[in-house]
């Protein structure tokens, strides 16, 4: 019998009541009774304030932070309960894109985008490509998907902050991961590129039934693009649900801090998903 973190038959995520910290146990958490199931292949934004605690959960949710407490599987098991070898192969499956892609600033984008595939080369392919990059190409397609070809050979440290941040981006595209977590990836483009980023990201989930999990501070796009949005605000799971459900008055109750009674999750029920919870 297949083992169903192998066959993609489970949820991409399941997190129960996962309470998350930064530092020592007497500061507050940032996450704290976090519960949310994330099927293979659906495409969730997750919305909230400053330091409401989402890039902490997509840190947990890349595997690159560990919970204080609670139950999280990724794939069907726990990365914290495995070998660091295992942990290292399950997180091969998650690529995050951070707010600030850690992108090596005398490199050429080329070098950049390509070390994408370095989980799936051997070592001499990956040194070889250092020198001359092994497939230019796909390169290329990648970054002319987010409007970008033209800087394939560009160092990286003359890109603007928003080619940057779709450098980024194209190299998620040439990962082979089941599961797209990105940060912020609107942050430094203007309203046109941030249209084409999510529908190319969005796109790309779906060609290879990819779980896309982003982080989104424009709202209207989150709602716009994403089936399913969750919100968090002072590390709690405030709402989680479908975007036909979330209205004007709840979005300005997240920002503002207070939630009108019909957003909680109790009254908000006829949702499946709502509050079944709420994360390199
Ligand atoms: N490395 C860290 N050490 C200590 N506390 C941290 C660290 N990173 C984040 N925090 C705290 O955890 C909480 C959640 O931060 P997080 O970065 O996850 O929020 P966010 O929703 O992504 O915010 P933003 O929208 O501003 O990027 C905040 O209170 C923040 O101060």
């Amino acid at each position: 019998m297949q083992d169903s973190s192998t066959t993609g038959a489970g949820p991409t995520y399941r997190l129960e009541h996962l309470t998350v910290r930064h530092l020592a146990a007497a500061q507050a958490p940032a996450l704290r009774d976090i519960s949310l199931t994330v099927a293979q292949g659906e495409q969730v934004a997750v919305i909230g304030p400053s330091g409401a605690g989402k890039t902490t959960l997509l840190a947990v949710l890349a595997c690159a932070h560990r919970p204080a407490d609670g139950v999280f599987q990724a794939f069907g098991q726990d990365p914290w309960a495995l070998p660091e070898a295992q942990r290292h192969r399950l997180r091969a499956r998650l690529f995050l894109a951070p707010q600030t892609p850690p992108l090596p600033p005398r490199q050429r984008v080329v070098t950049a985008v390509l070390a994408a595939r370095l989980p799936q080369w051997s070592l001499w392919r990956a040194l070889v490509s250092l020198v001359k990059p092994a497939d230019p190409e796909a390169a290329w397609q990648a970054l002319a998907r987010f409007n970008l070809g033209d800087k394939l050979y560009a160092r990286v440290d003359r890109l603007s902050g928003g080619e940057r941040q779709r450098c980024g981006l194209a190299r998620l595209l040439l990962s082979s991961a089941q599961a797209l977590l990105v940060d912020e990836p609107l942050s430094a483009l203007d309203p046109a590129l941030s249209e084409l980023t999510v529908a190319t990201l969005r796109q790309e989930a779906a060609q290879r039934n990819a779980t896309l999990i982003c982080s989104l501070h424009q709202v209207d796009l989150a709602l716009a693009h994403f089936p399913r949005i969750v919100a968090l605000r002072d590390g709690r799971i405030v709402f989680d649900l479908p975007r036909e459900q979330v209205t004007a008055e709840m979005v300005t109750a997240l920002y503002q801090g207070e939630l009108p009674a019909a957003s909680t999750p109790a009254a908000a029920a006829p949702t499946s998903r709502v509050a079944v919870g709420a994360c390199f």
